[in-house]
């Protein structure tokens, strides 16, 4: 991604995406992170912590992003947790969870782009649905991303 001298995006992007890594930590992630919600404040040891504990489950987690490579930068990711269940004969549900992308590389289909590597997973993976939740202003991005509307989120925060 080759950035405008205002600091917009511009022109074709040098992206990568791959899975997240533990030097992400020194490229932004945590920052990207808080652009989606409360992140909380931490030291590298205790990332680095909770991404090996993740890394261990490669069959539970998965977590896509998107490097300006020439910013090094992360600039989008989206996670996947894949939930084990006793029904549809032991079958396995994919949730999508924290897709944030940079606010100033929104609508260059980055999104779209960390949503489809998840799904992509998800059948890997053996999931036979993937689920999220979402505000009703982002339905009209997952629709784009092949989901549709069904049912309503509830909560209770512990
Ligand atoms: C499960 C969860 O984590 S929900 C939380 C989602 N994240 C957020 O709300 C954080 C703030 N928002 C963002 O980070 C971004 O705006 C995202 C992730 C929602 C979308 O990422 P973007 O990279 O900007 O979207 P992208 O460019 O891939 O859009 C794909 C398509 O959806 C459309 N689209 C994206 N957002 C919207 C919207 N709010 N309303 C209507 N259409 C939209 C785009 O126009 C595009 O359509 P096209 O294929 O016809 O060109």
């Amino acid at each position: 991604m080759t950035a405008a001298a205002d600091g917009k995006p511009a022109g074709q992007a040098n992206i990568l995406v791959r899975d997240l890594e533990a030097s992400d930590y020194n490229k932004g992630y945590l920052q990207l992170l808080s652009q989606l919600t409360k992140v909380g404040d931490y030291d590298e040891a205790t990332f680095k912590a909770r991404f090996d504990e993740m890394s261990k489950r490669s069959d539970t987690y998965k977590v896509v992003v998107i490097e300006d490579l020439d910013k090094r930068q992360i600039i989008a990711t989206a996670t996947l947790v894949v939930e084990l269940k006793f029904i549809r004969g032991c079958a396995k549900c994919g949730h999508v969870e924290d897709v944030v992308v940079d606010s100033t590389y929104r609508g260059l289909r980055l999104g779209l782009r960390v949503i489809e590597a998840l799904m992509a997973a998800a059948q890997e993976l053996g999931c036979y649905k993937v689920i999220l939740d979402c505000s009703e202003e982002n339905v009209p991005f997952y629709e784009k991303c092949g989901l549709t509307r069904k049912e309503v989120q509830m909560v209770k925060y512990l």
